[in-house]
Parts: structure tokens; C-alpha cells; sequence
């Protein structure tokens, strides 16, 4: 089953996986404003479809997961336009970011600019050996503005973030993979395959827990130690009488795989 969401976003079901597909190969997925509408309004749905357990983030341009914004229609752009843009984008960035259950891209070729923060708004990435990423933004006169100057010190320090934001230089999977900039590296085309089958092993697991683990991580990433145990225990409390433990607590005792109830 597919549901299309413009010209330029898909979203396809794999059982209780969703896979959000960026749908604008001869641009190599740059990110226009009715692109950046999509990708929010495929979000606001995946974020209310309980049977969504995860969420991949693929492409099917061949040489691109995402070349960043669509550089071509900014430079038409007037000032008021392109301020009056921001809150489309931020509003397709927000939508990944806040999507409740656990999120992985998979990327090929280019993930460049607003292309890895994009990825960067992921919880997981998962690359093939094509698979080159970066934010060259000041390359171009202006700086990382889909979260990338917030998401890359989170994942690889500040000093590292500082060096590839300064520098805009790109980085190749395996550099990438050694640097933490992406979680795994697979053979040649092999991003969506890869992250399909990771998220199929975690949408085996309590989608009550799974969004409840995903809470207390990002909104306890940050706080200092005594604040994030409190983020935990919030997020401890909010699954503790669901129905998914009930049903997970008696699966194990009777030695048989869960039937989530999801609630
Ligand atoms: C996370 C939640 C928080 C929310 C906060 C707020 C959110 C706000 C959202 C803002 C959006 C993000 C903004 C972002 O930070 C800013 C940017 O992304 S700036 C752009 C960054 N990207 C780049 O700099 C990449 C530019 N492209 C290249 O470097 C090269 O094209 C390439 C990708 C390395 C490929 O090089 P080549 O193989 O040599 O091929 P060509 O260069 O000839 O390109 C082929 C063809 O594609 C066109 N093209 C490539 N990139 C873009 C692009 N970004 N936009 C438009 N078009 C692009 C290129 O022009 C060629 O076209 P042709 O000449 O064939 O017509």
C-alpha cells in the first residue's frame, strides 16, 4: 500500500514499517518550497498512524538521498519570499524531528546541506559505500539552517561539528562511518535494503515502549544527570500499566511472541 503526498514525497507500508521515500530524482532530491510541504504533511500523518511502529527515510534518485535546498528556485527567491519560505521548511525539518517513533534513513550518493540534516533529524542512519555527507552551507553563503548546527554536535562533539561546518567539506561513508556521522555502512545500493530490515527488528518490539524510549532519550539528552532520570521515570510511569507490558511480561512466561496491543 502507497499514499502520495505531491509531486515529490511517497510513503509506502511494510507491515508496521513505514518508508517515507524524498520523490524528486531529476533534482536529485533537492528540497523545494512544495517539497518541504510534502515532507511536513507526510509527517503530521505518519506521526498519527499507530500502526507505524518505525519509519525509514529513503530516495529514489540514484545518485542522491538529498542535495540539501533546491538552490535553483532560491535564487529566484525575493527576500520576502524567501522569508516567508522558512516556516515551510522548518515545518518539513520539525516534522521529521518530532516524529514519535524511532526514524532511520537510508542513504546513497549525496546527503548534502539541508540533504543530512534531514538525516541528521533521524534517529539512525544507515549508508551504502556511495553515501557522501556534509554541510557545506557556508560554502554558499549561508549557514546550516535545518537544524544541522544543533543535530551535529549531538552526534560527533562540537569540535568535529565545528570542523565540517567551517570547512563545508564532504566526507565519504567509510570516514563518515568512523567519524559517527552515520551508524552503519553497507555494500552498493544496498542503504534501503539494510535500513528496511534494521527497522523490521525494531517494529518487532512494543511501539508503547519503543516511543516511549525515543521520548526519554531525546528530551533527556541535555539535561544534566538528575533531571534526565526524572525524563525517564516520566517516560517509565507512561508505559509501566499499558497493555503492551501487561501482553510483553505474559508473552515471556508463556514462551510465545508478543501480540502488541500497542496501548
Ligand atoms: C531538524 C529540524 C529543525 C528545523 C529547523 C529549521 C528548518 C529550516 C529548513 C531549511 C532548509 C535547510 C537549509 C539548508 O541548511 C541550506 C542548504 O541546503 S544550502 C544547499 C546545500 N547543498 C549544496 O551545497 C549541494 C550543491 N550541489 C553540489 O555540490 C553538486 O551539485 C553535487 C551534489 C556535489 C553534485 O555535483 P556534480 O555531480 O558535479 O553534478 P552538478 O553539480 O552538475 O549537479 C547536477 C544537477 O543538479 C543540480 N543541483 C545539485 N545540487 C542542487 C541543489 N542543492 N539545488 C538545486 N539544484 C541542484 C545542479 O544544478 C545540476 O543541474 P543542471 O545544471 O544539470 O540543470
Amino acid at each position: 500500500m502507497s499514499e502520495r503526498f505531491g509531486e515529490f514525497v511517497e510513503v509506502r507500508r511494510h507491515g508496521f514499517v513505514a518508508e517515507l521515500v524524498l520523490d524528486r530524482p531529476k533534482a536529485m532530491n533537492a528540497v523545494s518550497s512544495a517539497m518541504a510541504v510534502s515532507v511536513g504533511e507526510a509527517c503530521a500523518s505518519l506521526a498519527l498512524d499507530a500502526g507505524a511502529r518505525v519509519v525509514v527515510v529513503s530516495s529514489s534518485a540514484s545518485r542522491a538521498f538529498c542535495v540539501g535546498a533546491d538552490l535553483k528556485e532560491r535564487n529566484s527567491f525575493s527576500d520576502a519570499e524567501l522569508l516567508r519560505q522558512r516556516p515551510v521548511t522548518r515545518g518539513a525539518y520539525g516534522g521529521v524531528l518530532e516524529l514519535p517513533m524511532p526514524v532511520i534513513a537510508a542513504v546513497h550518493g549525496f546527503a548534502l546541506g539541508g540533504g543530512f540534516e534531514l538525516a541528521l533529524a533521524c534517529d539512525l542512519i544507515v549508508a551504502d559505500e556511495t553515501a557522501v555527507v556534509g554541510l557545506p552551507e557556508v560554502s554558499v553563503g549561508v549557514i546550516p539552517g535545518g537544524g544541522g548546527t544543533q543535530l551535529l554536535p549531538r552526534r560527533v562533539g562540537a569540535a568535529r561539528a565545528a570542523e565540517l561546518i567551517f570547512s563545508a567539506r564532504r566526507v565519504e561513508a567509510r570516514e563518515a562511518l568512523e567519524m559517527g556521522l552515520v551508524d552503519q555502512v553497507v555494500g552498493v545500493g544496498g542503504d534501503r535494503e539494510a535500513a528496511l530490515e534494521l527497522a523490521g527488528r525494531i517494529a518487532a518490539n512494543s511501539p508503547v515502549g519503543l516511543r516511549a524510549a525515543k521520548r526519554a532519550l531525546r528530551v533527556g539528552y541535555g539535561l544534566d544527570l538528575r533531571a534526565g532520570l526524572e525524563v525517564e521515570d516520566a517516560a517509565w510511569r507512561s508505559v509501566a500499566f499499558s497493555g503492551d507490558r501487561a501482553e510483553g511480561v505474559a508473552a515471556f512466561n508463556e514462551k510465545r511472541a508478543p501480540q502488541w496491543p500497542g496501548e
